[in-house]
């Protein structure tokens, strides 16, 4: 079971932005969501965890080793997917990955090879492989990305918003592959997709304004809102009356009309009905608290 476990890191970029604030995390094995809208500071934690971004305060233990002090001790057990891992040269997906893999230390050719082609085939690109790589669609991109994070069985694996930008169907195909990972891994999905951490994570942190709001299990959170989460549809223009009066958590446009969900902890009235509470609702209400 591996280990990683985080005390009051800080970090205040040189313009004086802060990027996180006092975050403490203990994380094993499996899949870790961290949510947060875009600015978070989703990228720049995730950065310093991969040892690429030096936090002013707080440390950072990996397996009980120093990441900030040694980061090239984690940089050997880490398999990274960075947001913005986007620009690919003119090369087939297999040459890229035996590239990266000799980048990473690989230096037997025999098991190298053997790595690269069962990657390959668990990210369904084995039939591509020859294909260059900038020729791939941004499903085949990120899966790519996913192979090339797996290079050397990391015993850690950060994925920064890889589903970003996704059509529903790649999306779907690249959360299945996820899902497959993190049996013997600590792995962190960083995005600001609700679903995909209903979906995959069994232990999940909400980040705002680079502070976290709130960590637990998916499930619990969903439970504490039990009750207290109730549904109205209304005329567009009735919006401004509804906001003044109640705790919205979201304002749906649904056929011409706008679908309410609110927080209340009695009924309402007025015709609201209660529903049962979703994991976009505890993020709504959090970022709303
Ligand atoms: N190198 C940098 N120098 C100064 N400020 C930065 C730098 N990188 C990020 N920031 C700022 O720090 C804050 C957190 O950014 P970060 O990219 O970590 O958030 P994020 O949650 O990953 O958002 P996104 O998904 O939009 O990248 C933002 O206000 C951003 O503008």
């Amino acid at each position: 079971m591996n280990a990683l476990s985080i005390k009051n890191l800080s970090k205040v970029y040189s313009s004086g932005v802060i990027a996180y604030e006092n975050i403490s995390l203990d994380l094993n094995d499996g899949m870790f969501g961290l949510l947060g809208p875009n600015g978070a500071g989703k990228s720049s934690f995730m950065k310093t965890i991969a040892g690429l971004l030096k936090p002013d305060q707080g440390q950072i233990l990996f397996n009980g080793q120093d990441v900030i002090k040694h980061p090239e001790n984690i940089k050997k057990q880490l398999g990274f997917l960075p947001q913005d891992f986007g620009v690919y040269p003119k090369v087939s997906a297999y040459e890229l990955l035996t590239h990266i893999a000799i980048l990473k230390g690989l230096i037997h050719a025999g098991t190298r090879k053997e790595q690269v082609l069962a990657l390959l085939d668990k990210t369904n690109l084995y039939a591509e492989r020859n294909k260059e790589v900038h020729t791939f669609s941004g499903g085949m991109r990120q899966r790519f990305g996913v192979a090339q994070a797996l290079l050397g069985d990391p015993k850690i694996l950060i994925v920064d918003e890889p589903a970003a930008g996704l059509d529903p169907e790649e999306r779907h195909r690249l959360n299945n592959l996820l899902s497959e990972i993190g049996e013997n891994k600590v792995v962190i999905l960083a995005t600001h997709l609700v679903e995909d951490i209903k979906d995959l994570c069994t232990a999940m942190a909400v980040l705002f304004k680079g502070r976290i709001i709130a960590q637990g299990n998916p499930a619990d959170f969903i439970r504490i809102l039990q009750g207290k989460i109730w549904q109205l549809t209304i005329n567009k223009q009735d919006l401004p009356y509804y906001q003044e009066h109640y705790k919205i958590l979201s304002a749906r446009l649904a056929s011409g009309k706008l679908s309410l969900h609110i927080y209340a902890t009695t009924n309402p009235g007025s015709g609201f009905h209660q529903i049962e509470p979703s994991l976009e609702d505890v993020y709504f209400n959090l970022s709303l608290s």
